[in-house]
C-alpha cells in the first residue's frame, strides 16, 4: 500500500535528510518528506515522534542540525516565520494568538503587521469567507466567538497571504463534529485549487477521510509513507507505535458505591469581563464509576474545574461535598487531603512547572509524602518520578528532564500518572488525552477506568465524545455554564448530546428522557 501522488513538475517542498539534535537525543533523524502541489499530506506519529520539531524547522522557528529544504526544486534556508510566510508558508497553531477585545478584522490587520489597511482586510475577508465557506463577521469581538470561529480567523489570516502550503497542527481538537466536517470541505477546496496542506493529527479516521499520503514518524525517523485510505485506522496506529493498539477493557462489573463528589446548586460568578458564570450545577460521582462531562470548549469547563478543585471557592460550603465533607470553601490542598486529585487541561504551566525537573514536579501533588519538617525528600521525589515514567510509558529525552523538554503527549502521561499513582478517592481530569497519540490515549483511558473499577470516583471533562463513550458510565453536557441532567451513558445518543451542546435541548425544555 505504497502511496502514489504523481505530478509532472518538482514537488512544492522537499525535506532532505533533516536532523535535529537536542543533546544526546535525535528528535529528527534524517527525515525525507516531499509534498506535491495541491496535496493534503498527513504527518503522523506517536507522542514524541518528532512531528512538532519537523514542522517548526519547516516554518523557520528552529534551525535544523543537518539537512536541506527545497522549495520548488530550489534549496532554501528558512531562518524565521517571516521568511517562511514570504516564501508561501502559512501555519495554524493549536493555540490561537488573538486579542479578545479586538474585532475579527482588527485581529487580522494586526497580525499582518501593517501590510494591510483595515478596509482592505474587511473586503478580502468577506471575499475569502464566501469563497471558502469560512463564515466570519468582521466586526464581532473575538471574545464572543467559539473556538471554531477563532480557528477560522487564523485560517483566513493565512489565506490572505495566498499560501502555497498550509500547515495545520491538530486542527480539529477544538471543533465540534459539525465544525470539523466544515473544515474538511474548506481544505478539499483549497487543495483542488493547488494549495498544499501538511496535516498533523492523532485522529486517524479524519486522516483517512482527507489525505492521500501520510508520512509516519517513529522515534525521529520515517518508518513509512502510505496511502491512509488503503489501511484501517488500527493498522496505521500499529505502524505508528510499532505494535497493535488494543481496545480498552471496561468489562469489570460496574457497581457504584457511595457518593464521593456531590455538587448542589453551585453558582459562581464569571471571572473577568468574558468569563463564563456557572449556573445551578448539580452533579454526583460515586465510588466505582466514571462520570463524563461533554461540551464544546469555552462553555464553563475550566470554570467548573476551578470550582471543583478549589482554585476558586464556592460561596456555600455545602455546594460541593467531597468524601462526605462540605468542601466548597476549602482550598486545593485541603481537598487533596480528602484524597481528591486534579489534572487541569493546561499541562505546561498549570499542571507542571516548565523549567523544573520531573522529580521536582511530583511535589505539586505529593508534598505530603515528600516534604518532612520543611525538607524536601529529593531521593523520594526522584524515585517517584522514575516509577511514574515507567508505569505510564513516559518517553523522556533524558533521565530526569525539565518538564518543558517533554513532547506534549508525554507530559500529559506524566501529569496523569502523577495523580493516578496516588490512588485518590476522587480524580477530576480535564481533557485527559488532548494531543495524545492512540497508544497513549488507550493507556490513559484504561488507567481512568481501572482507577474507577478499583473503587475511586472519576470525573472526566472532555470534548472528545468517542472518548466519553469509551470510558464513562454516566454523562452530562455543559453549555453556557449550565449542566444538563446526568444520565447513564447508554441512554445518550450523539444526536441528543449535539442538541445539548448547542443549547437547543435546554431551549426546548430538554431532549433527555429523565
Ligand atoms: N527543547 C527541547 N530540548 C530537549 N528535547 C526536546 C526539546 N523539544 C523537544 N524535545 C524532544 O524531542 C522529541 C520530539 O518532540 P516533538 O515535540 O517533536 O514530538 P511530537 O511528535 O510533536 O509529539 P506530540 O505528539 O506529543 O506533540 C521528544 O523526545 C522531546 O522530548
Amino acid at each position: 500500500m505504497k502511496a502514489d501522488v504523481s505530478s509532472s513538475g518538482p514537488p512544492l517542498v522537499e525535506l532532505i535528510r533533516i536532523s535535529k539534535r537536542y543533546g544526546d537525543l535525535l528528535a529528527n533523524d534524517g527525515i525525507d518528506l516531499s509534498i506535491e502541489p495541491g496535496e493534503i499530506h498527513a504527518l503522523l506519529g506517536e507522542n514524541g515522534a518528532g512531528k512538532s520539531t519537523l514542522v517548526k524547522i519547516l516554518y523557520g522557528v528552529i534551525e535544523p542540525s543537518a539537512g536541506e529544504i527545497r522549495w520548488e526544486g530550489r534549496p532554501v534556508s528558512i531562518g524565521s516565520p517571516v521568511e517562511a510566510r514570504t516564501l508561501g508558508l502559512g501555519m495554524v497553531f493549536q493555540h490561537f494568538s488573538l486579542f479578545e477585545e479586538m474585532t475579527v478584522a482588527e485581529n487580522i490587520a494586526v497580525a499582518l503587521s501593517g501590510e494591510w489597511s483595515l478596509a482592505n482586510v474587511r473586503n478580502r475577508l468577506s471575499e475569502i469567507s464566501r469563497t471558502y465557506g469560512l463564515a466570519l463577521d468582521a466586526d464581532r469581538a473575538v471574545w464572543t466567538l467559539s473556538a471554531g470561529e477563532r480557528q477560522r480567523i487564523e485560517i483566513v489570516r493565512c489565506l490572505l497571504q495566498n499560501p502555497r502550503l498550509l500547515i495545520l497542527d491538530e486542527p480539529t481538537s477544538v471543533l465540534t463534529p459539525q465544525e470539523a466536517e466544515h473544515l474538511f470541505v474548506t481544505l478539499d477546496k483549497l487543495s483542488a485549487e493547488g494549495c498544499s496542506i501538511l496535516y498533523i493529527s492523532h485522529k486517524l479516521e479524519e486522516v483517512r477521510r482527507l489525505c492521500r499520503r501520510a508520512t509516519i514518524l517513529r522515534a525521529g525517523r520515517v518508518v513509512a509513507t502510505i496511502d491512509p485510505r488503503a489501511s484501517t485506522a488500527r493498522e496505521i496506529a500499529a505502524l505508528m507505535v510499532g505494535n497493535e493498539v488494543g481496545d480498552i477493557r471496561t468489562d469489570a462489573p460496574h457497581t457504584p458505591q457511595g457518593e464521593v463528589l456531590r455538587v448542589r446548586n453551585l453558582d459562581m460568578p464569571p471571572v473577568g469581563l468574558h468569563g463564563q458564570a456557572l449556573k445551578d450545577i448539580n452533579l454526583v460521582v460515586r465510588a466505582g464509576e466514571v462520570v463524563g462531562i461533554a461540551g464544546v470548549a469555552g462553555n464553563g469547563q475550566s470554570e467548573l474545574f476551578a470550582a471543583l478543585s478549589g482554585e476558586r471557592l464556592a460561596e456555600r460550603n455545602d455546594a460541593i461535598t467531597i468524601a462526605g465533607k462540605p468542601s466548597g470553601g476549602m482550598g486545593i490542598e485541603a481537598r487533596r487531603r480528602l484524597s481528591a486529585a486534579f489534572v487541569p487541561e493546561e499541562r505546561l504551566g498549570h499542571a507542571a512547572a516548565p523549567t523544573h525537573r520531573l522529580s521536582e514536579n511530583t511535589l505539586i501533588s505529593h508534598a505530603s509524602t515528600e516534604v518532612r519538617s520543611g525538607f524536601i525528600l529529593l531521593n523520594a521525589a526522584k524515585r517517584l518520578a522514575r516509577t511514574i515514567i515507567k508505569s505510564f510509558d513516559v518517553r523522556t529525552p533524558e533521565g530526569d528532564p525539565q518538564a518543558r523538554k517533554l513532547s506534549g503527549g508525554n507530559l500529559q502521561k506524566f501529569v496523569i500518572g502523577r495523580e493516578i499513582i496516588r490512588k485518590p478517592k476522587l480524580l477530576i481530569v480535564d481533557q485527559p488525552t488532548w494531543g495524545v497519540d492512540a497508544g497513549a490515549a488507550r493507556l490513559i483511558r484504561q488507567s481512568l477506568v481501572d482507577l474507577a473499577r478499583d473503587g475511586s470516583a472519576v470525573l472526566v471533562v472532555s470534548q472528545d465524545l468517542d472518548e466519553l463513550f469509551e470510558v464513562a458510565d454516566q454523562m452530562a453536557v455543559i453549555h453556557q455554564g449550565m449542566l444538563s441532567p446526568q444520565k447513564p451513558i447508554g441512554e445518550w445518543t450523539k444526536e441528543a448530546i449535539g442538541l445539548e451542546m448547542l443549547g437547543v435541548a435546554q431551549a426546548q425544555g430538554g431532549a433527555h428522557a429523565d
